[in-house]
C-alpha cells in the first residue's frame, strides 16, 4: 500500500470505520427499522445474532457509498415483521437467500433460505446497524471480497481494501471464512454418505 494514503482514507462500512464497538453481554435482540419516513418496516429480533461479518458480494445491501455490507445471522425463529410487512418484497426468487426488501426505500429487511437441504437452513440474515440498540455482535470478518470489484471497485486499490480490513480486525476472504466454508461442505459431505463421523 502506498505509505502517503492514510489506511483510514479508505472506507469499509459506516458500522467499522470508526472502530468496532464490542456485544455486551446478555444482550437479547432489537428492532430492525428501514429507512422510510413514514410507514416504515420493522422487524423484531428476538435474540442475539451470530457471524456477523462484512460481504462485499452484489447481492447484500449496503447503505449508499459503501463498500460492504453488515451482515450477521439469527433464527428464523427469531426474526417478526412487526409493521408495514405488506412494503416487502423479494428482490430475487431465484437466489439461495430470499432478500425480502422494503419496495419503497429498497432496505434489505431480512433474508431467508428456503431450501430445507441447505447447510444454513433455518438462519436468516440481518443487517443489525437497522437497530438503535447497542450490543448486537460485531463483525469479525469479511466475506467475498474480491467481489467488490464487481460493484465498481478498483481492482489495484484491493491491497488497500485488505490492509484496512486486517488493520480493523477483520481478516479478509473470498467467500466465507474458513470455519463457515467447512460447515457448508461437511454437511454436502454427510448428505452425499462420505463423511460418517464428522463432528461439525
Ligand atoms: N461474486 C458474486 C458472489 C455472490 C455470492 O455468492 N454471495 C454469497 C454471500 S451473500 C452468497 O452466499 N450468496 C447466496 C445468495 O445470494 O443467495 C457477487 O458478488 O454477486
Ligand atoms: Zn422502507
Ligand atoms: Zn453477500
Amino acid at each position: 500500500m502506498d505509505d502517503a494514503v492514510k489506511s483510514d482514507a479508505v472506507k469499509i462500512h459506516p458500522a467499522v470505520d470508526n472502530g468496532i464497538p464490542p456485544a455486551i453481554p446478555g444482550f437479547a435482540g432489537g428492532t430492525l427499522t428501514c429507512r422510510c419516513s413514514s410507514k416504515p418496516v420493522t422487524v423484531e429480533i428476538g435474540s442475539q445474532v451470530a457471524h456477523n461479518h462484512v460481504c462485499g458480494c452484489t447481492k447484500c445491501w449496503k447503505p449508499d457509498g459503501s463498500l460492504f455490507s453488515q451482515i450477521a445471522v439469527v433464527g428464523r425463529d427469531k426474526v417478526a415483521v412487526t409493521a408495514n410487512e405488506d412494503k416487502l418484497q423479494v428482490v430475487d426468487d431465484t437466489a439461495t437467500i430470499q432478500r425480502h426488501a422494503c419496495r419503497d426505500c429498497g432496505v434489505h429487511m431480512y433474508g431467508r433460505i428456503e431450501n430445507t437441504a441447505h447447510a444454513f437452513y433455518g438462519l436468516d440474515f440481518v443487517h443489525t446497524e437497522l437497530s438503535k440498540e447497542k450490543g448486537w455482535s460485531p463483525p469479525e470478518f469479511a466475506a467475498f471480497v474480491s467481489s467488490i470489484i464487481e460493484s465498481g471497485a478498483r481492482p489495484e486499490n484491493m491491497g488497500a481494501v485488505r490492509a484496512r480490513l486486517n488493520e480493523l480486525g477483520l481478516p479478509p476472504y473470498d467467500a466465507l471464512s474458513p470455519p463457515l466454508m467447512d460447515a457448508i461442505s461437511t454437511h454436502v459431505a454427510k448428505a452425499r454418505g462420505v463423511l460418517k463421523d464428522a463432528q461439525a
